[in-house]
């Protein structure tokens, strides 16, 4: 299997809150066309799909992924991610322990886990996790309990201590400032309104992509 996060990985999340409106299967498609990396479904708030339409929606998003070879990812919902058999799961520090997670989805899925300090990242890489996201890096207004933003340095302080361990930055990126995640080591950026409410979602990405590779040369 190719390296999991191949540099510098787009990874995309969303979930139907985060369209402004717009069909979110049209929006997957866009941001899967403009060539994103890594897709995670994050069906969350007050008005968030769930049983059946969050089933049938999650297997058609995982559809989606499968034509353009990306990996569907499901966030904190180990029972949805086994039941549409989905190639991995994210989860928080509140959600189910990692170590847990592990041993329901077994070897060859994919597992993700947000850490805000070293020592949580320490945790994960024990708990077998494939990547760790941290954040928030800057403002962001998409997650309602987001902690303060904490800037790159946390990213920049677990490559240096773990420079095998894949770092994804998240929270108030956009292709303005993602360079800044990338030059500080990370692996890839976690996207969720700068592509779903984008204009144009597919140049959206193409233009994380041509500001990810200009950084890289940096
Ligand atoms: C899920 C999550 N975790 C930390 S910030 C965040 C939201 C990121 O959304 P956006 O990319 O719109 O700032
Ligand atoms: C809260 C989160 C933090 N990081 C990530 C990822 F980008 F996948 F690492 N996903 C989340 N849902
Ligand atoms: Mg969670």
């Amino acid at each position: 299997m190719s390296k999991l996060f191949d540099k510098p990985s787009i990874y995309f999340i969303m979930g139907t809150q985060n369209t402004a409106g717009r069909e979110p299967l049209m929006v997957l498609e866009q941001a899967l066309a403009g060539g994103i990396n890594h897709f995670q479904l994050r069906e969350k708030g007050s008005d968030a799909l769930t049983g059946d339409a969050l089933m049938k929606f999650a297997i058609e998003c995982k559809w989606l992924c499968r034509q353009y070879d990306v990996p569907f990812i499901v966030n904190d919902h180990i029972e949805l991610a086994q039941a549409v058999d989905a190639d991995g799961i994210h989860v928080g520090q509140q959600d189910a322990a990692a170590t847990k997670v592990r041993r329901i989805i077994g070897a060859d899925k994919i597992l993700g886990v947000s850490v805000h300090s070293l020592t949580e990242a320490k945790n994960a890489i024990d708990s077998g996790a494939d990547y760790v996201g941290m954040g928030p890096v800057f403002n962001t207004q998409t997650k309602e309990d987001a902690k303060s933003p904490a800037g790159v340095s946390g990213i920049a302080a677990v490559k240096k201590l773990h420079p095998e361990l894949p770092v994804i930055g998240i929270g108030g990126i956009t292709p303005d400032n993602a360079a800044r995640v990338w030059s500080a080591g990370a692996d890839g950026v976690a996207v969720i309104s700068s592509i779903a409410q984008a204009e144009n979602i597919a140049s959206q990405v193409i233009r994380f992509k041509t500001n990810l590779k200009a950084g890289a040369g940096k």
